[in-house]
């Protein structure tokens, strides 16, 4: 890496970090394909030289079963090159590592189109990359993304199903897994593959990543799982229920945090969400002002400075929905109600049932979290639907963040992000951070400081900030769902018998001091209160 006029240029040579057996498969196919094309070529051209001597000598037929054996042969060994390509690409979009600087770099730029178009690119230069072709979110999934000698890879981990687009059948998952594991063993990957036919589910990858561990025992391994099976069921089997209800909570107690899929949710949702508050943000200030939160309500736009978790300055412009009937700028931007209210009925029903889960997880009867959370986005309740929007930054800059250190002050909170990148947690149990990728179309689940103080932090509130971007990014969107209880719930610890393991934590906020009890809406209002400039 050298500095040149302040600015910083990384000249690191990219290198494959998978194993020998990935290289030589495509080293296989790839010698195929020359070689077909090669036969194909010289076929061609003997057919034109000698066409004549062909067709009297009664050669026509064997020449044109020739002519399509070969086309056949060509066009099987691009495939097989397009398949393996797009199976490392898989793999390495799932781990979160490799690309250039970081996995992010994916989606900066057309990595494909500039290999082939271009002649010398410097990835490495941010200054060369910005003036590379972007590329969009839907397109990179189908594009390679570009090799790196060491993972930088963050803790995460996620169950990934079959029918949700990992478009590989059983036995290439194994072999994947082997691969993986037996390559990876000293970057502490895990792969796991499970077979569950019973929810209509053909089989799904367990995957488990975690560099601030040292070594991830197989206990540990298997803690961390979290998964919606029943969001299609109207009264689910409680066997079921139960499961994913021991998953949600070994997942929330070691990590503070879930990451869910096949929760039911449209990505096409979200992105209506976005746009919705990119036109807002284009708005004029005097516009946007007519819509500004005041307090005590928290329905309305926090323009950027406005909330504070730290003495930095923290930018980003972000809407509030309380679900209360407050105003919602539709007359300036049509369609703007419909997004939001679509997605409060999704995140509603979601939530709904992550509090039956939870309950059944804390040993108490199913609707015991219910009953505290009755009103949710009605009269009496603080859940709020929050649509994020961080501008685009193109270095970190002094005193500047997107988004200060701090534990959300609810039940939980479920946060759908795009691929910007930028969010951080620090695990329960520990002082460092790890970033949280992005995994399209999953919802992290994480846990606030009420449901912290219930399980007298069995369940750790998480402690999360939004970093600045290493490279000039596109702007980050983010939708928060905070789940709050019913504002007259007192806050004591519940009498639950947990039976994940008790551990030491980090203890937020709320719990280092000794206070008398608050009500769920004192306790926001507080927290409010030391984070609202007046
Ligand atoms: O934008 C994000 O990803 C995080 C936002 C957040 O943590 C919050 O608003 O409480
Ligand atoms: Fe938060």
């Amino acid at each position: 890496m050298t500095e040149d006029d302040g600015s910083l240029s990384y000249y690191k040579r990219i290198n494959c970090i998978c194993g020998w057996e990935v290289k030589f498969v495509y080293g296989v196919a790839f010698t195929l394909a020359v070689f077909e094309a090669k036969r194909l070529l010289v076929l061609s051209l003997e057919i034109l030289a000698e066409w004549q001597v062909i067709y009297f000598a009664g050669g026509s037929q064997p020449v044109a079963f020739t002519l399509m054996d070969v086309t056949l042969g060509l066009s099987c060994a691009l495939i097989t090159i397009r398949t393996i390509c797009k199976m490392i690409d898989e793999i390495q979009f799932m781990l979160q590592c490799c690309g250039h600087t970081s996995y992010a770099d994916w989606f900066l730029f057309d990595w494909q189109r500039d290999v082939i178009f271009t002649k010398k690119v410097d990835y490495a230069s941010q200054e060369e990359m910005a003036t590379q072709s972007r590329i969009s979110d839907e397109d990179y999934r189908y594009r390679g993304v570009p090799f790196k000698d060491e993972p930088i890879c963050c803790f995460i981990f996620l169950l990934y199903h079959h029918n949700i687009g990992f478009n590989v059948n059983e036995r290439s998952l194994s072999e994947i897994s082997n691969i993986i594991n037996h390559r990876c063993s000293r970057h502490r990957y895990r792969i796991s593959l499970k077979r569950v036919e019973k929810f209509n589910t053909k089989c799904s990858l367990m995957l488990s990543y975690n560099p601030q561990i040292d070594t991830i025992s197989d206990q540990q391994q298997s803690s961390v799982k979290a998964e919606l099976f029943w969001r299609t069921e109207r009264c689910p089997q409680k066997g079921v229920v139960k499961q994913v209800a021991s998953k949600l909570l070994r997942a929330l107690s070691e990590k503070g945090l879930a990451l869910l899929v096949n929760h039911g949710i449209p990505e096409c949702k979200m992105k209506a969400a976005y746009r919705a508050l990119d036109a807002f943000c284009e708005l004029p200030e005097e516009t946007r002002a007519k819509y500004e939160r005041v307090s005590p309500a928290n329905h309305g736009y926090v323009k950027p400075g406005m909330e504070k978790f730290s003495d930095e300055k923290e930018l980003r412009h972000a809407f509030n929905v309380t679900g209360c009937e407050g105003i919602l700028p539709e007359e300036e931007i049509h369609g703007f109600r419909s997004a939001v209210e679509e997605l409060e009925r999704d995140f509603k029903q979601l939530s709904t049932m992550l509090l039956t889960a939870l309950s059944v997880g804390l040993e108490q009867s199913h609707d015991f979290l219910l009953s505290k959370h009755a009103h949710i986005l009605g009269p009496g309740n603080a859940s709020t639907l929050r649509l994020l929007y961080y501008p685009p930054l193109c270095a970190p800059e002094q005193g500047l963040t997107r988004c200060g250190v701090h534990c959300d002050y609810g039940t939980f909170t479920l946060l759908a992000q795009d691929c910007e990148g930028g969010l951080e947690i620090q695990t329960p149990h520990g002082e460092r951070w790890s970033r949280v990728g992005h995994l399209p179309g999953a919802i992290l689940v994480n846990t606030g400081e009420l449901l912290a103080h219930w399980t007298k932090g069995q369940l750790p509130a998480l402690r999360h900030r939004v970093v600045m971007p290493e490279h000039c990014g596109r702007g980050r969107h983010s939708i928060a769902f905070f789940v709050h209880p019913d504002d007259d719930v007192a806050i004591e610890p519940l009498d639950t018998k947990i039976t994940v393991a008790s551990q030491e934590t980090t203890p937020c906020r709320l719990q280092k001091k000794k206070r008398s009890v608050l009500t769920a809406y004192q306790h926001l209002q507080r927290r409010f209160r030391e984070t609202y400039a007046s």
